[in-house]
């Protein structure tokens, strides 16, 4: 098998059947994901989306098949391998509560690396250096339960960022935030990825939020239906349609327009610039 050396995530041939059920929850999906960009599973509730994260770093194993193959920075997922695995991919949830284990926020975020043993001063300024990241510096002593969904979401990833993750997976992670709590989360999200070149696969129903990717897969019941860029991905409204999802406002508006014969140039690619371009074309009607 031949890795492509700037894929830091490589599947093949990947399918799980869960015990009892007949009908496989993930069936022959193979995928790729470049080192440092952003890609985003999309699918309606109980495609097999959780699935796909749970057995990316080895919480689920995949149905026997000697074809099957997920390695990710490198090494190939095994019972052996799992550990070195879970070392580099980190899992943020849906839900931030069932994560935390901490007293306070500092603790928390610690808990990673008192696990791996991490001597105390560098453990201190590891905490430190995340909590910077995720803007919650303030917080450190606060006690995670008592913060805003928002706040929450922000010390998980602070303590997925601690290990210090190859890819980072966010399994619905903005599902409970408010759209201004989701858009800031997000933003933050894409400043951590650069920053720090990470991979992040985000996982989620909502596909205004895979718009933010660089990559979209779109899965439907249990199989990889395609997998582009957003701007190809939603060229194909069929598509989107088939895999039982709707397109986003952006591009909803932007095929209207082009059925009504007016172009809109490739420049003009998210809801605020529409908005202005079609104000000026206006001003010179
Ligand atoms: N522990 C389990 N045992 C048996 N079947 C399961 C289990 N967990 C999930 N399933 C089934 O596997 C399929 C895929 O579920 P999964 O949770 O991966 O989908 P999903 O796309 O993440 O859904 P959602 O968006 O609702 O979270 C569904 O049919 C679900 O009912």
């Amino acid at each position: 098998m031949i890795f492509m050396k700037d894929n830091i995530v490589t599947v093949e041939h990947l399918s799980f059947t869960y015990k009892d059920s007949e009908e496989p929850a993930v069936k022959d999906v193979s995928f790729s994901i470049p080192k440092g960009t952003w890609t985003t599973l999309v699918g309606h509730n109980g495609s097999g989306k959780s699935t796909i994260a749970r057995l990316l770093n080895g919480i689920l194993l995949p149905d026997d098949n000697p074809e099957t193959l997920i390695n990710i920075d490198g090494i190939t997922l095994t019972e052996k391998t799992m550990w070195d695995i879970r070392d580099r991919v980190g899992i943020v949830f849906q839900n931030p509560d069932n994560q935390f284990v901490g007293a306070t926020v500092e603790d928390d975020v610690a808990f990673g690396l008192e696990n791996r043993q991490v001597p105390r001063p560098k453990m201190k300024s590891i905490v430190q250096d995340v909590l910077n990241q995720v803007g919650m510096t303030n917080f450190q002593k606060s006690e995670p339960q008592y913060l805003s969904g928002g706040q929450k979401q922000r010390v998980a990833i602070a303590g997925i960022l601690a290990i210090g993750p190859k890819l980072i997976i966010l399994d619905e992670s903005t599902s409970m935030l408010d759209p201004a709590g989701k858009f800031k989360i997000l933003k933050l999200i894409r400043k951590l990825q650069k920053e720090n070149e990470l991979t992040i696969f985000s996982i989620t129903h909502d596909i205004n939020e895979a718009e933010h990717a660089d990559q979209i897969l779109v899965l439907d019941k249990g199989s990889l239906l395609a997998s582009d860029s957003p701007v190809d991905i939603f060229k194909d409204v069929s598509l989107i349609k088939n895999a039982g999802l709707d397109l986003p406002l952006f591009y909803k508006i932007k095929n209207k327009l082009i059925n009504k014969g007016i172009s809109i140039p490739q420049e003009v690619n998210t809801e605020e610039k529409l908005v202005k371009y079609l104000c000026q074309l206006n001003s010179k009607m």
